[in-house]
């Protein structure tokens, strides 16, 4: 990694961001002379769509992904080639089945009503000053536990109690970004002293391994003991299907493909949604003339008795909410959770911008730059401005995933994207309708070094019922 990065590694993505614009959306960073770390950074949509989508093949992750990325083991994120293509297919089953598309909206209902909702009604009484990112890391991880393992832990309390999964996944998190930053052999050296964040990711890993093992070993169990209740019958998460539909060849699924697989859905899923919420509303405490459009959107949605809690009945009722879904999509343009992805080209090739890669680079995407850049989204591209996301007859406008590429593009786009929004737009919307967020700014609201991205020093608000 070239020197300029390695002395701003506190703001990674920005100084990426301003160097993608005046360079015109492609940058070698030139590796220190012994890292044979050469990087192609791109936020040109063109090349972004090649590399994604046309020219996919030669794109892979690589194995120098699988070694970086080591905590989500064989989860679909490292798989490439034949074994990507054959999960793939198998989570899309998962994911379109029948029971599959009963049992999440009933674990998003379930998961705002009887957690988060008497949670901010704990917050408002007490007049308490919380953590929003903290709370909706706690809040959707247990979403994304009941649908990966069919087990809601209940993180979210007003206790805010240790919660081993999320504090391991941010440790990971960050030493998986400080491995894309250090030569190979540094990391590698640091990972055999075990010191630093190298230390950390090892604890972290072992910590997620044991939690995710532990729910195998619990759904098992209930699995040799047969159905019990109507509940158990009609529950459908991943890992229930994992262990009970059998692979091409009609055997069990390998134990690390199923923990680790587990591993990456809760991480997918939680980690991004609960960042997006959390920039959501900081962009809404600097825009109040938003969050006072979104209310009135939800006001002539929602017949509610003037004075009385709405309540969050079924995920349909999120679809007509097209102000709401601008607002997350601006949201996501300028922060998006995955700012980076990385590629290993296998053969010599050319970008549509002209540039010759060599297989030893490594091609970096640049989410966080594409989002931002004047020649993409205009000269308004800082801005923070939903409408740019709705067309003349008031829907939502459709934009290309090379230049939207929060969700990814081409073959590998987020599986999901669908089921993002829905868990956003109910939290969302139970807080707005029902709540006064009143951010409380103490420290500068910064990204965090980490290859998601949070806030640094997390976002504090008070939280106030509307109707008391
Ligand atoms: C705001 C929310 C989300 C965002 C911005 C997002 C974004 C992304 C991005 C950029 C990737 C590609 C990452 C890479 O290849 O390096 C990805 C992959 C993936 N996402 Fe999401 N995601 C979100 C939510 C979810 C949810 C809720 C789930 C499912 C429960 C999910 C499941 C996955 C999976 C399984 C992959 C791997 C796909 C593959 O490699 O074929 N994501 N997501």
């Amino acid at each position: 990694m070239s020197p300029t990065l390695l002395l701003n590694f506190h703001r990674f993505y920005e100084l990426a961001d301003e160097i993608l614009e005046i360079s015109g959306g492609t940058y070698l960073f030139k590796g220190l002379w012994f890292s044979n770390m050469d990087m192609w950074f791109t936020s040109d949509p063109e090349n972004v769509h090649y590399i994604t989508t046309t020219n996919y093949w030669n794109y892979p992750k690589g194995p120098e992904s699988m070694q970086v990325f080591d905590t989500l083991g064989n989860s679909l994120f490292n798989l490439d080639f034949e074994e990507w293509t054959y999960y793939r297919g198998l989570l899309h089953g998962f994911f379109s089945h029948q029971k599959f598309h009963q049992f999440v909206p009933k674990v998003l209902v379930d998961n705002v009503n009887k957690g988060l909702v008497p949670f901010l009604e704990d917050v408002a009484k007490q007049a308490l000053v919380v953590d929003l990112q903290d709370m909706f890391k706690r809040h959707i991880y247990d979403a994304a536990c009941a649908i990966a393992t069919g087990y809601n832990p209940k993180t979210l309390s007003i206790g805010f109690e240790e919660n081993a999964f999320v504090r391991a996944m941010d440790d990971a998190c960050v030493a998986m970004l400080t491995r894309h930053i250090l030569p190979g052999r540094c990391w590698k050296l640091l990972r055999w002293l075990q010191i630093g964040s190298e230390k950390r990711l090892s604890v972290a890993k072992g910590t997620l391994r044991q939690i995710v093992t532990n729910y195998m070993a619990t759904k098992r169990e209930e699995l040799s003991a047969g159905a019990k209740t109507k509940e158990d019958e009609e529950t459908f998460d991943v890992l229930r299907s994992f262990l009970t539909i059998n692979d091409v060849n009609d055997k069990e699924h390998p134990d690390e493909i199923v923990r680790d697989s587990t591993i990456g859905i809760i991480f997918a899923a939680y980690d991004t949604s609960s960042a997006t919420l959390s920039w959501f509303f900081w962009l809404l405490s600097k825009n109040p003339h938003v969050e006072t459009k979104i209310r009135e959107e939800l006001d002539s949605n929602f017949s509610v008795k003037e004075g009385q809690n709405w309540q969050l009945n079924s995920r349909k009722e999120l679809s007509k909410l097209v102000y709401l879904h601008a607002t997350l999509c601006e949201t996501l343009r300028l922060y998006p959770p995955v700012p980076l992805q990385s590629r290993t080209p296998v053969r010599p090739d050319i970008f549509p911008s002209g540039h010759h890669v060599d297989p030893k680079a490594i091609v970096v995407l640049s989410g966080y730059a594409i989002g931002r850049m004047a020649r993409v989204w205009g000269q308004d591209c800082h801005e923070f401005k939903p409408e740019r996301w709705i067309n003349e007859k008031g829907d939502l406008k459709y934009e290309r995933s090379a230049k939207f590429f929060t969700f990814n593009a081409g073959p590998r786009i987020c599986p999901g994207k669908e089921m993002a929004f829905s868990i956003m737009k109910a939290a969302a919307t139970t807080i707005l309708y029902n709540y006064h967020v009143q951010v409380v700014e103490t420290r500068p609201v910064t990204p965090k070094a980490s290859i998601i991205l949070q806030m640094k020093h997390g976002l504090r608000a008070r939280i106030c019922s509307r109707w008391t």
